[in-house]
């Protein structure tokens, strides 16, 4: 174990020491708090959280504590939700009250002091800027262009692949999703001029680390020097510096650019924002240059790495399951027939293929404890307080591998169990929750599923794939990591095959 993990122990140990003489004593017990594991003094439950993956961590002790369960990190008074009707009651019943975000240095940094959708507190900026994202990226009138770039990437990834030879597809998802999402924000992709920086695939992995947060996130003051002497501080410094110039060019190019001259067709998201931030909308809004580039900031790091490693998943399943392969590919071939070109493929009667991506994103939600959510004010749940600025975290990993909500199958990758259960996530639709739930839930929940649906089926589709090197189909590693994203530990390795047809 290296010094850069081996740090937050010894400043935890560090602060527990120091601690004892600086710290106020505990909150009051004026209140009835959901039940919480015991604790250490300042350290409360760190050191159960130490050593294992946190959706992990966060699920065994919930199996002890309950559903609805107070943990303490530091000056943070954390609540761990893990069960549908616990979910329920925070994004559907109290979604009002939970519908904010807790403060962190990194996504302060990173979102232009809050000023993106996904970080920021429960406001009217958010929701103008979430109505701007929902109407003009995600929105009809973006869907022909944004078709027309999936088509081509799938075109040009279909034509690339060589029969029998090793091919790393979750390299091949990650710059595909990087592709498109660029392409359709900004026109272009952006890389590979060397005074940028760092490439974007650098950039979000970096993002994925610090947006934990750093020792003074949860131990104010002396975890901030903690974080200084950890280097924490200066990535995060250098981080963002890095995203800002990459940003800025995007940006810079766009303002060069008449927008009057080009037609709607050709203007793309960054157009139509610098645009919109020339007149107020109805409501007398409208988005200043700050507001546009943490919505770039946004676009990239919430729609690459959820969307690739949904792919990545949705194929490693597939691989490792020969009889969904078998059924699955039956079903893209028949619905298709003979086709020839990539834009004919149309995955809208694929019942088979919606649930093998379904079941995917049930075992592997690729954001395992959702985004935190936040209490804007004091409330009750099954008769617990819970207090404002309480920062909410949500097992989705957990709650989708139950079997006390999927019987005793949970585990298993069996995509038919659909078949049987009403509703699009569950009977209730809380017994999963991808795309989390609520005023906070992912603006692109409808439109992501069909992209992952549309390259799948195209992949299956022109080709018959095998895992790599000798490797048996259930043998595939299927390791994960990660925190806020929860990747593939290995990358996906295989060998395609043309497809023959048989007359
Ligand atoms: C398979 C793909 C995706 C998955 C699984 C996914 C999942 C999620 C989840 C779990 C949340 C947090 C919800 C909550 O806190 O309740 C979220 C939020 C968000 N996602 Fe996605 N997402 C995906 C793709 C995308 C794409 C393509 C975009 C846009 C480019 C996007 C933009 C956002 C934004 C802006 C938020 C913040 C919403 C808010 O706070 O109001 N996501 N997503």
């Amino acid at each position: 174990m290296g010094i850069s993990t081996e740090w937050p122990l010894i400043a935890a140990l560090v602060l527990l020491i120091l601690s004892i003489f600086v710290y106020p004593k505990r909150l009051s017990k004026a209140y009835k708090l959901p039940p919480s594991p015991p604790k250490l003094p300042i350290l409360g439950n760190l050191h159960q959280l130490l050593g294992k993956p946190r959706h992990e961590a966060l699920w065994q002790l919930s199996k002890q504590y309950g559903p609805l369960m107070q943990l303490h990190i530091g000056s943070k008074h954390f609540l761990i939700i893990s069960s549908p009707e616990m979910a329920k009651q925070v994004l559907k019943t109290q979604d009002h009250i939970f519908c904010s975000r807790p403060k962190s240095r990194a996504a302060q940094r990173l979102t232009y002091n809050y000023l993106d959708i996904a970080f920021s507190p429960y406001s009217g900026h958010w929701k103008e800027m979430r109505k701007l994202m929902v109407s003009e990226f995600l929105g009809p009138k973006r869907a022909k262009l944004s078709n027309h770039v999936l088509v081509t990437e799938m075109e040009s990834i279909i034509n690339s692949l060589s029969p029998n030879t090793e091919v790393n597809l979750s390299n091949i998802f990650s710059e595909m999703l990087e592709h498109i999402l660029c392409k359709v924000a900004f026109g272009n992709n952006y890389r590979g001029e060397p005074q940028m920086g760092p490439s974007l695939k650098v950039m979000l992995s970096e993002t994925s680390e610090l947006i934990n947060g750093g020792v003074g996130d949860i131990f104010p003051v002396l975890g901030f020097f903690v974080d200084h002497l950890s280097g924490w501080n200066r990535r995060l410094n250098d981080l963002f510096k890095n995203l800002d110039v990459y940003i800025d060019k995007i940006v810079d190019d766009h303002l060069k650019d008449n927008v009057e001259e080009i037609s709607e067709e050709d203007k793309d998201f960054v157009h139509t924002l610098l645009e919109m931030s020339s007149k107020e909308n109805a409501s007398g809004y409208r988005p200043n240059l700050a507001d546009v580039k943490a919505l770039v900031m946004n676009i990239i790091h919430a729609g690459i790495d959820t969307n690739a490693t949904a792919l990545t998943w949705a194929m490693s399943e597939i691989i490792r399951n020969p009889r969904v392969m078998r059924k699955l590919q039956n079903e893209i071939r028949n619905c298709t027939g003979r086709i020839q070109k990539v834009e004919e493929m149309n995955t809208t009667k694929m019942t088979y293929l919606k649930m093998v991506v379904k079941e995917t994103l049930r075992l592997h939600p690729p954001a395992p404890l959702l985004v935190p959510h936040e209490s804007l004010s004091h409330t009750q749940i099954d008769g617990y307080d819970i207090l404002p600025n309480t920062p909410v975290i949500i097992n989705a990993w957990g709650i989708a591998r139950d079997p006390s909500n999927w019987g005793e199958n949970a585990a298993e990758f069996y995509p038919d169990r659909f078949e049987n259960v009403g509703g699009d996530f569950g009977a209730d639709g809380f017994e999963m929750l991808p795309f989390g739930g609520g005023r906070r839930s992912c603006p692109a929940k409808k439109t992501a599923p069909l992209n992952v649906e549309f390259v799948i089926a195209n992949l299956l589709y022109w080709f018959d794939w095998e895992p790599a090197s000798g490797t048996k189909c259930e043998d595939l590693n299927m390791e994960d990591f990660g925190t806020i994203v929860l990747g593939k530990k290995v990358p996906l390795c295989l060998v395609p095959t043309k497809h023959k047809w048989k007359n």
